[in-house]
Parts: structure tokens; sequence; C-alpha cells
């Protein structure tokens, strides 16, 4: 559930039919498609093309999310998210309210995506999620409400393109959105100031909870959320395992830049698709072996883990 700093008293419903009182474009709304903390999303149709419309009950919310989306647009770097295609007001119940329309994007939320096409795709999205990262932080936004359900896999080209920029805050500023299981404060790993690493630590647990199983992660709701609890869930992981160096490095805001972490991410992917049946082959029986070599891979997992998060849990615990 996502938490919000400014919840919004009453979100509109938008009628069957509606035109814009500027730009005067008529839309013909099929169905909702969500309603959360800053507004109503709908899949309505204009001039026969389908668009996703979003209302709200503030319009400096909208208005702001349309900021976001216009400059991250700008150039080559449109798949960030969804083209924008129109913003006007409206009345409804006599009440003015603005929206926008936007590119509606046909596909799959990240976790179904995952659900349906095997865990084997987490790497390969979390990189091109990387990717989308890098883009809003060059623009000096953070997007700060970062989890599966904001991200969407066309289903043409399955590429990944973030939702919902209800969160996006400016950098240096507190952030305005968050979904605790995603929330670094939450884990006890930082606070919630928008910084290039709050989105990057939320990257590395999105990864995590898309690669176990539910009942695993389930489990994470029982105890103190803390980052040791998702380095073990890496440990015991064939799939997480190999991606621990860059995990463990979000998890203690060691990258700068999410390209930085994309870049070594992308490393690690190329290397187990190159050699991808012999590697496999050989960490799982490193790991199943309680000989010296299983010892050298849990051991190195310890110590580069200790080496990174020592000053960190020396704060946590004194
Ligand atoms: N451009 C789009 N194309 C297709 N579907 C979309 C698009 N934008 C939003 N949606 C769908 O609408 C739903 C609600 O959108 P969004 O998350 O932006 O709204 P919200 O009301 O701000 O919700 P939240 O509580 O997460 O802030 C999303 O889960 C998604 O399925």
């Amino acid at each position: 559930m996502t938490m919000s700093f400014n919840q919004s008293p009453h979100i509109p419903s938008l009628p069957r039919q509606f035109q814009g009182k500027w730009n005067k474009k008529s839309y013909h709304v099929l169905r909702e498609l969500g309603r959360g903390a800053n507004g109503a999303v709908y899949l309505t149709t204009q001039g026969g093309v389908k668009r996703a419309v979003k209302v709200g009950a503030e319009g400096m919310d909208i208005l702001m999310e349309v900021n976001v989306l216009k400059s991250v647009q700008q150039g080559r770097d449109s798949q960030v998210g969804p083209l924008l295609c129109d913003v006007d007001d409206l009345v409804i119940d006599g009440k003015p309210c603005t929206f926008y329309a936007m590119e509606y994007l046909e596909g799959e939320q990240l976790d179904r995506y995952i659900r349906q096409s095997g865990v084997d795709w987490v790497a390969v999205m979390i990189v091109q999620l990387l990717a989308r990262l890098h883009v809003l932080h060059k623009h000096g936004w953070v997007f700060g409400d970062l989890k599966p359900e904001n991200v969407m896999v066309t289903k043409s080209s399955k590429q990944v393109r973030l939702i919902d920029f209800g969160g996006v805050t400016k950098q240096g500023n507190a952030v305005r959105q968050f979904t605790e299981e995603y929330d670094r404060a939450y884990w006890h790993a930082g606070d919630r100031k928008a910084e290039i690493s709050y989105d990057l630590f939320s990257a590395a647990v999105m990864m995590v909870r898309l690669a176990v199983d539910p009942q695993t992660w389930k489990s994470s709701h029982s105890e103190t959320r803390h980052t040791v609890w998702l380095c073990d869930i890496i440990r015991k992981s064939d799939g997480l395992y190999p991606y621990r160096v860059p995990l463990l490095k979000a998890f203690h805001g060691k990258y700068s830049t999410a390209g930085e972490m994309r870049a070594e991410m992308l490393e690690i992917l190329k290397d187990l698709t190159v050699a991808a049946p012999q590697k496999q082959k050989h960490i799982q029986k490193q790991k199943r072996t309680s000989g010296a070599g299983g010892m050298g891979i849990s051991g190195l997992f310890v110590a580069s883990l200790l080496l990174l998060a020592g000053t960190l849990y020396y704060a946590w615990f004194m």
C-alpha cells in the first residue's frame, strides 16, 4: 500500500463522455484502470485511439506529474514513462478538475509479467529499469514509490516503462510517497531523503521480491525488517546469488548513479547468459559441497557483506 504525505480528500469519477475545456478534445471512457493516493486512471478513446486519462482532486499534484512526464520525454529519453498527449480541465459535478491524457501502455505490471514468464526475466527487467531511472535522475528527480506495480512491461516490445509519477520528488527533498516493502527507512537502512540511492535501494529490494516465492517474502512481514534478512535470501537463492555484489552495494548506498549499478548488473547478466549452463552448475555444485569450494563462496559472500556493511551495522547497533 502506498503511503502518501498529501492524501487527496476526494478523487472525482469521470463521466462516460467528456470534452476538455481548453483543447476541446473529446474522450469516451471505457473503464477505470485504477485509483490511488493521487487520482484515478481511466482507459478512454480519443479520436479512435486508446488513451489513459488521469484525473485528480488536486490540480497541483496532477500538474506536477505532467511536469515530470514532459521533462523526461524530451529528445531520445521518451522511454521512461508513457508519452503525454493532452493536459486540460473539465468540470465534474460543478467542481473544476485537471486531467491529463497519456499513451495507453498495453502490457503487464512487472510482478504479473514475472509470474507469467518466469524468474529468469527478473535481472533483464531490473537492468532495463535502471536505465529508465538513470534518465529520470539526470533530470533531477527521484521516483520515490518504486514497486513492481508501478512498472509496466509493454506487450509489443517487452520494454519496461514507469507509470504513476505521483511519488516523483525533486532530489534533496523528502520522498513524497512510498510503499513500506520497498522503503529504505522501513528496512532500517537510511532515511527518506529523495536521493538516487533511495531509488536504487528500492530497485534492489524489488529484485529480491520478484525472484523469491511469495511464501518466503511473506515471512519478512513477521520480523523486524533489516537488510540482513535480504542478504540471507540472496545467499540461499541460485537466481540472486550471482548478483550479490550489486545488490549489497545498492542496499548500502554505494552507487552514485543508476547507470553504474546497471553496468555492473549487465556484466553479470551477460556473463551468465554466455556461459549459462556451465557457470550455474558450477555455482550450484560449490554451494552444495560442504568442502573447501562451497565454504570459499560462502566465506567470500560473508566477507563482502561485512566489508560493505560494517560501518552501517556499527551505527545501527551502537
Ligand atoms: N499509461 C498507462 N497505460 C496503461 N495503464 C496505466 C497507465 N497509467 C496507469 N495505468 C494503470 O492504472 C493503474 C492506476 O494508475 P496509477 O498507479 O498511476 O494511479 P494512482 O491512482 O496514482 O495509484 P497509486 O495509489 O499507486 O499512487 C495502474 O496500476 C495501471 O494498471
